[in-house]
């Protein structure tokens, strides 16, 4: 029998062990320090438990109706043609990416795959079929069809927690108007400073009224901390309180704490929803599109780099040197630095870099001051922290929460550059051998110094003090409209958008894992483009950065290859922690039925141990190949423009038919899904990067300190970087040259079919 820790409401257990699944039972309940399980009040169901995920509709926004429609069973037949549902052994996808050849299913192959790559793709036969397919809910799995909670019986309370974020009140604000507003809902508290809130505060009451301007202000005006999180003592409040509705505003610390609260709430059997709204100014919680608050922080990142500017090509060899947020990503620096355009140099947790020698930063920041006078580096507070512990040595500190406290970087980097930056090249004959090479040579001689300033500026907290902009403004108001939707419907989950889709999300499917830059992406390989910095990166360091995306994504296709159903990525008991293989006698929501046995077993059959469970999610739940098509089709211009006259060098191996199918596939390009897009695209190609397209081709081969290297100069600067882009190319070309097998594969025949039935819409169309 297996064992988990998760225990279920009794009825589960009753209808698991009917459906002959055994359930371990921890055997808790007896223990005086836990409350009992609750026995549902008289003539009302017990909540559906189920964190599921759901992809809703294709207007793309939230409400009760389009929750409804993404029951595959409510499809009529008639709208079932056009909506592409499937069945089969994933699951169900609904609405599933359109495809040109739907509209147009005469079109040859080649021309069917996206327009710009159509024109420009030299290969006749790229392989274009290959749809994002998405899993969602199993049918025994789907939404009820009603509010769960009447209006007057809503006991609602909002949290906020760990590091303050722009449109954290803005949130706050749609969550209580929108209780209000469109469910009439008058009981909201606010919890005071996190989740310590719960047992040691007054609770605060929230009306409309009273948050009627405060997205107006930066920060929370709950407060927030870090730290405090006491699973028992915050679920005894909330029982005591008679809250059943419960909003959690933060970032993965959090969601894992709501994952708890959760937890806990179900062991007790409370009718109590949780609702997770996930906050990282970072911008890498994995799964979802983007975080709130990430483009207020990159555009209000534009005025402390444009300051830094100012003061750096205003002062003789001035340095402009900007820390910026991202304890373990570099998003706000990549995009902060890809916006502004006075940036030189950025520099990010991702990348590893060096100071001195051939290739390195100091050789780098010479270079540019000898061109230009001035220059401007970023630097995210998460980079470079092995160099720095090198230097100074120090105690591994954590804040409340256990997250690693940093050295700063800025500082250590600005003494570093003041300290070392005046390198002479000096030309020398090397007697050993005979050769001329460039040696570099430190020269403390006072005389030789250039002048130089540096300023730094680290405006961190006040990026992140203030109110979201417009954009994260509204965004903000459709994850709380999103989350309040799902909370009275009764579920719990964490709330986010997925591919450009509002999503309810499984709450450890956000915290498993990260989302980091890629190093080996294209997006990447324009910032280097776009600074025309080095990429400071060996080929060690570029083939070991490959194999890991290799390796990520190879586990990724295995993954997906053991095909599991819908309801294994739907259920939210499959926790990260523990295979819960007997957990999961799936319940459709609204009748509380289990699922036959057989699909049960299957699923607990299927059921990852998970280490890589991440990888599910990227793959099952949020696959972000998505957003790559958009990506590919702007890139494929550079590319062959690169790749035409050229042939590059390739020590990759070829792409991958999955790779190569999802080369082709389009989604149409909504504003709201080019956002989405632009703020992962990193993240989001994670199977074209194991091709290693884009990849910063830098030093090819060059060993990193290679003291009798030849110069770095401008020229070879612009040959990696073209190299980056004709690396691009070459992976096309791999996908041509893989076609042929390609040709019978399934994803081939699916086409023929997928082909039939897009016709057979285009005549019902025309009709
Ligand atoms: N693994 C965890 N389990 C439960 N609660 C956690 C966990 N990690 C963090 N928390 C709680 O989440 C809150 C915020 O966490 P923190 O890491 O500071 O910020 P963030 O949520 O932004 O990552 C804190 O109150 C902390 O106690
Ligand atoms: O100074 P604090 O409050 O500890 O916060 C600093 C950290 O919080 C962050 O802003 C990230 O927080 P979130 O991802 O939770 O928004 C980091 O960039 C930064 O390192």
């Amino acid at each position: 029998m297996a064992s988990s820790h998760i225990i279920l409401p009794k009825e589960e257990e009753e209808a698991a062990a009917e459906a002959g699944l055994g359930v371990a039972v921890e055997a808790d309940h007896d223990s005086p320090a836990q409350r009992p399980f609750q026995e549902p009040a008289p003539g009302k169901a017990a909540l559906p438990f189920s964190a599921t995920c759901v992809r809703i509709s294709r207007d793309s926004y939230p409400n009760l109706r389009a929750l409804r429609n993404a029951s595959a069973l409510d499809l009529h037949e008639d709208d079932a043609a056009f909506v592409k549902v499937e069945e089969g052994d994933y699951g169900y996808v609904l609405d599933d990416v359109p495809h040109l050849t739907d509209y147009l299913p005469d079109l040859p192959v080649s021309a069917a795959t996206p327009f710009l790559c159509s024109l420009l793709a030299p290969w006749p036969d790229l392989l274009f079929l290959g749809e994002n397919w998405q899993y969602f809910v199993n049918a025994d799995d789907t939404v009820p069809e009603k509010v769960y909670f009447e209006s007057e019986e809503v006991k609602a309370c909002i949290v906020t927690c760990g590091g303050l974020c722009p449109g954290l009140n803005t949130v706050i604000r749609e969550l209580v108007c929108g209780l209000s507003h469109m469910y009439n809902v008058n009981d909201i508290f606010g919890i005071q400073n996190g989740y310590k809130g719960f047992y040691s505060s007054n609770y605060l009451t929230m009306t409309a009224k009273s948050v009627n301007d405060i997205h107006k202000r930066g920060g929370t005006v709950l407060g927030t901390s870090r730290g405090g999180h006491d699973t028992k003592k915050i679920v005894d409040n909330i029982q005591d309180r008679g809250i059943n509705q419960v909003y959690i505003i933060g970032g993965d610390g959090t969601q894992k704490g709501a994952y708890e609260i959760y937890k806990e709430i179900r062991r007790r059997g409370l009718q109590v929803a949780v609702a997770g709204i996930p906050k990282t100014i970072d911008n890498d919680i994995a799964v979802i599109d983007k975080s709130f608050g990430f483009d207020t922080a990159v555009e209000e990142a534009q005025r402390a780099i444009n300051a830094a500017h100012v003061e750096a090509s205003s002062a003789e060899n001035g340095i402009g040197l900007v820390k910026l947020m991202g304890r373990y990503s570099g998003f706000i620096a990549m995009y902060a630095t890809l916006a502004s355009r006075d940036v030189d140099c950025c520099l990010i947790p991702e990348s590893p870099f060096y100071l001195e020698g051939e290739g390195g930063l100091f050789e780098y920041i010479d270079r540019r001051l000898k061109e230009n006078n001035h220059m401007v580096i970023v630097v995210a507070e998460g980079a470079g922290q092995d160099l720095i512990a090198q230097s100074i040595p120090a105690a591994d500190q954590q804040d409340a929460s256990g997250n690693k406290l940093l050295l700063d970087v800025g500082l250590w980097l600005t003494h570093k550059i003041k300290l070392d930056v005046n390198y002479v090249y000096i030309c020398t004959l090397d007697a050993s051998c005979m050769q001329v090479s460039v040696k570099l040579t430190r020269d403390y001689c006072k005389s030789k110094k250039m002048e130089m300033t540096i300023k730094y500026i680290d405006p961190t907290y006040m990026i992140r003090a203030i109110p979201s902009n417009a954009s994260d403004n509204v965004y903000c108001t459709l994850l709380a409209h999103s989350a309040i939707h799902g909370a009275m419907a009764g579920y719990s989950f964490t709330v986010g958008m997925v591919n450009g889709r509002h999503a309810y999300i499984p709450f450890h499917r956000v915290t498993s894992t990260r989302n980091k830059v890629r190093i080996t992406d294209r997006m990447w390989a324009r910032l280097l483009s776009s600074t025309n910095q080095p990429s400071f990166l060996s080929k060690e360091d570029i083939d070991a950065a490959r194999e890991a995306d290799k390796a990520a994504n190879s586990r990724k296709n295995g993954d997906n290859a053991k095909k599991k159903p819908a309801s294994v990525l739907a259920n939210g008991t499959n926790g990260v922690e523990t295979p819960p293989a007997a957990l999961t006698p799936l319940r459709h929501p609204a009748t509380e039925a289990p699922v036959p046995p057989s699909a049960a077993a299957d699923v607990s059959s299927t059921m990852a141990p998970d280490s890589d469970s991440a990888d599910d999610t990227r793959a099952a739940v949020a696959d972000q190949p998505e957003q790559q098509p958009s990506e590919e089709t702007e890139i494929t211009q550079e590319a062959d423009g690169a790749a035409a006259a050229t042939v590059t060098k390739s020590s990759e191996e070829p792409a991958s038919g999955a790779n190569a199918s999802w080369t082709a596939a389009t989604p149409p390009m909504t504003p709201e899904r080019g956002a989405a897009a632009a703020a992962h695209d990193s993240e989001g190609s994670d199977t074209q990067s194991a091709g290693g397209r884009g990849s910063p081709l830098h030093g090819e081969g060059k060993p990193r300190h290679a003291g009798a290297g030849v110069k770095r100069d401008d020229v070879a600067a612009a040959k990696s970087r073209l190299l980056a882009f004709r690396s691009f190319a070459r992976d096309k070309k791999v996908i041509k040259s893989g076609g042929a097998e390609a040709a019978a594969s399934p994803e081939r025949e699916g086409a023929a079919e997928h082909k039939e039935k897009g016709k057979e819409r285009r005549k019902r169309f025309w009709k």
